[in-house]
């Protein structure tokens, strides 16, 4: 029989560090709702940057200390600490950020007060690292690793993954369910383009999400999307509109677009022969999923939209973090094998090719790209397929909640 363990409170805390971009906070945002909405589970997120943080969630206060949000409750992490920290059951430090000494100074006493009453005193938490996402072998062997600290208390790494051996994929559970919901009626897209005050785009226009960093392959593209998509069966050229958000993606633009990137705002948009650029405004998460599910095809980067676009059952090219030494290529190279095993030999060779391409800034990715969109039809229907089975019977929250049982 379990013996019984008492925790201060039940409640999970997670710490976020912001480095750069909207990765880490996306990521552990996304998880914390989550669990609070799925699970019950009360948390506490503490992030040392709520100025990017408010750039996903618009409402956020960027200058208060505490506030709550879909239940989930937001701590300004500042260094050092200055709100006292209680430990509950778990403690998650997102992406190996260095947790406040306080934090540390705290549970490490507990644990000595634990070991030292024979387990009947109040227990610390239990310590996860949870570690980026990769498709990469290793991943499997080294998930929930237990690593030993100086104090004697285990910190078990937690490594997300697209096998039932890893930490599982972010996916809430009704998410395939309100995503096929809104794909199935067009007045949802056209409501939402309206309601981003996109002007111009018909239902039967190509729509194409742009979040990516600065690259010269965006570049080549635009120049080939301004010959629109030509519809060979009725001989008709249909427009293409770009949706960006302003940011690094549209930074590479500056010079297609010959205007000083810093003047431009969102709700503007730029038309060169049938490429309309329109220039979004950054919006919370639950709007980003729908645009990406809006959209005929999407360009995601990083992590957390990476994913994103996966379960918007659309086509996409993943414009991967860059790393040193190119190391993104290897963990690139490892999700193109997985996502290419079911496609067709030549679709996989072009798919593989314009993902390459663009992280390459290689001047062929328009080459790739014209074959890679000729066969938009069994695109489309593998990214379908894709998501369902990318899913793997269960989401990173529930085998996350199961770990913490059994660990
Ligand atoms: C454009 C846009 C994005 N988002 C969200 C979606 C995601 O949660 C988040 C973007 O995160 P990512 O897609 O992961 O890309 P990113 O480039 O912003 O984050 C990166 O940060 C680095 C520090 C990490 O090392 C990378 O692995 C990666 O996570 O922003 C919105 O909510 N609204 C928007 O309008």
């Amino acid at each position: 029989m379990n013996k019984q363990v008492n925790y201060n409170t039940p409640h999970w805390d997670v710490f976020c560090a912001v480095v750069d971009n909207y990765g880490d906070i996306g990521v552990t945002w996304r998880l914390a709702k989550q669990l609070h909405a799925e699970y019950g589970i009360t948390i506490n997120l503490w992030v040392d940057d709520l100025k990017s943080f408010s750039h996903i969630l618009p409402k956020l206060d960027p200058f208060a200390s505490i506030q709550c949000f879909y239940g989930v409750n937001i701590y300004q992490w500042n260094q050092p600490l200055d709100i006292n920290f209680i430990p509950g059951e778990l403690l998650i430090e997102g992406f190996a950020c260095e947790l406040p000494s306080q934090v540390i100074e705290v549970i490490e006493s507990q644990h000595q007060a634990y070991k030292q009453s024979n387990g009947h005193a109040i227990a610390p938490p239990k310590w996860i690292n949870l570690e980026y996402l990769s498709a990469e072998d290793w991943v499997n062997s080294c998930h929930g690793l237990p690593s030993m600290q100086p104090s004697g208390i285990k910190k078990h790494f937690y490594f997300p993954g697209f096998t039932r051996e890893s930490g599982g994929l972010i996916c809430e559970s009704s998410l395939f369910d309100e995503r096929d919901q809104w794909q199935s009626d067009v007045s949802n897209k056209m409501a939402l383009f309206s309601q981003l005050n996109l002007k111009g785009i018909e239902s039967s226009d190509t729509v194409i999400s742009v979040f990516s960093y600065e690259s010269t392959a965006l570049t080549q593209l635009c120049k080939h999307w301004t010959k629109g998509t030509f519809d060979q069966t009725s001989d008709v050229i249909t427009p293409i509109h770009a949706l960006i958000p302003k940011g690094k993606s549209l930074s590479s633009l500056a010079s297609f677009l010959d205007i000083p990137i810093d003047s431009i705002n969102s709700g503007q948009s730029f038309t060169v022969d049938h490429l309309t650029i329109h220039v979004l405004p950054m919006t919370d998460q639950t709007q980003f999923d729908r645009l990406l599910w809006s959209c005929d095809f999407n360009i995601v980067r990083g992590e957390d939209s990476f994913l994103r676009a996966q379960w918007a059952a659309k086509p996409f090219i993943w414009h991967i973090y860059p790393q040193e030494d190119d190391y993104h290529l290897v963990k690139l190279q490892a999700f193109v094998n997985i996502y290419i095993q079911k496609l067709d030999d030549d679709i996989a060779t072009n798919w593989s090719k314009t993902n390459f391409a663009f992280n390459q800034q290689g001047a062929d990715v328009v080459k790739h790209w014209q074959k890679l969109i000729s066969a938009q039809l069994p695109l489309l229907q593998h990214a379908k397929q894709w998501a369902i089975d990318a899913k793997t019977g269960a989401d990173l929250a529930s085998r996350l909640v199961q770990f913490v049982k059994t660990s």
